[in-house]
């Protein structure tokens, strides 16, 4: 018998880890994945596969491995952790030799928690890592200041602005540059850790209305500790407990009929 698996309400198997159907189109995938900081295992099964086009949240208490788990979707634990098992992106392994971790970045972008742009200028913020990889085109640069700042709904308040320093920008402001530089990357997938939790509740509401825009053009995974945020935007919803996504499926599932009790007990506030 598995551990735990008496917990369930109704003898589902303890992982219920969401099967999608044979034509959805999976962007990133991860397979037997195991992180370790030293000796401690603070991931020991994260078996998911994220759909194109759609919001994936992942919730669970409080050192549950949730950033641990996204963070190694796009090697941010490189330097700190050892990672095993396969994450597969396009038929590739992310952590093989070959990849390019620079450029598979360009694919997976991933914004923080904390706004953290460059003491820059707003187009300075946008056009740097453009510049730095050779891009000239004084046009183009701008037309993908304009369109990134339009994706992450900042165009309007910063057009007539877009020389001023980055850093006098409000905290939901920043954020919003922040997932424009991300997102003038032209990523596919999106990766995002608690972006809204240092942030006032309009400003998170307006980062929540960007983010269901920018689900037409990129896959986004995103932490939140926020229940409501988390039922608000997103399709799929992971519970992440001691180190193992126990429970995924369709947000609206999770959130009314989840099979796992530690899921019920974590989304009813019993813990965490
Ligand atoms: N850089 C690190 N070095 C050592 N241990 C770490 C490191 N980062 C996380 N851990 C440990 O890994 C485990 C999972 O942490 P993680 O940050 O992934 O959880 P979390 O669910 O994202 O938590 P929170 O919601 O508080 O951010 C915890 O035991 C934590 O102490």
């Amino acid at each position: 018998m598995l551990e735990n698996e008496a917990l369930n309400t109704d003898n589902a198997p303890l992982r219920n880890i969401y099967r999608f159907g044979e034509n959805a189109e999976i962007a990133l995938s991860t397979h037997d994945l195991h992180v370790f900081y030293g000796d401690n295992e603070a991931l020991s099964e994260g078996d998911l596969e994220f759909e194109r086009y759609k919001i994936t949240s992942l919730i669970g208490a409080s050192g549950s491995g949730k950033s641990t788990f996204l963070r190694s979707l796009n090697r941010m634990n490189d330097n700190v952790a050892t990672v095993k098992g396969q994450i597969m992106y396009r038929g590739i392994d992310i952590n093989s030799k070959e990849v390019d971790v620079y450029e598979m970045r360009r694919h997976i972008g991933m914004v923080f928690q904390r706004p953290n742009p460059f003491a820059k200028s707003i187009k300075d913020n946008i056009t740097f890592a453009l510049k730095q990889r050779g891009m000239r085109d004084k046009n183009k640069l701008e037309e993908i200041v304009e369109t990134s700042l339009k994706q992450a709904a900042l165009w309007d308040q910063v057009k007539d602005d877009l020389g001023k320093s980055a850093l006098a920008l409000s905290g939901g402001q920043q954020q919003r540059l922040v997932i424009a530089r991300a997102i003038a990357m032209k990523p596919d997938i999106l990766l995002l850790d608690e972006p809204a939790s240092a942030l006032d509740p309009i400003s998170t509401s307006q980062i929540e209305d960007t983010l269901l825009e920018l689900k037409e053009k990129y896959t986004i995974v995103i932490v939140t500790h926020n229940m409501q945020q988390a039922a608000r935007i997103s399709d799929y919803t992971a519970f992440f407990h001691m180190g193992k996504a126990i429970e995924y499926d369709e947000t609206r599932k999770i959130f009314t009929r989840p099979k796992v009790k530690l899921t019920n007990d974590y989304i009813s506030g019993n813990f965490g």
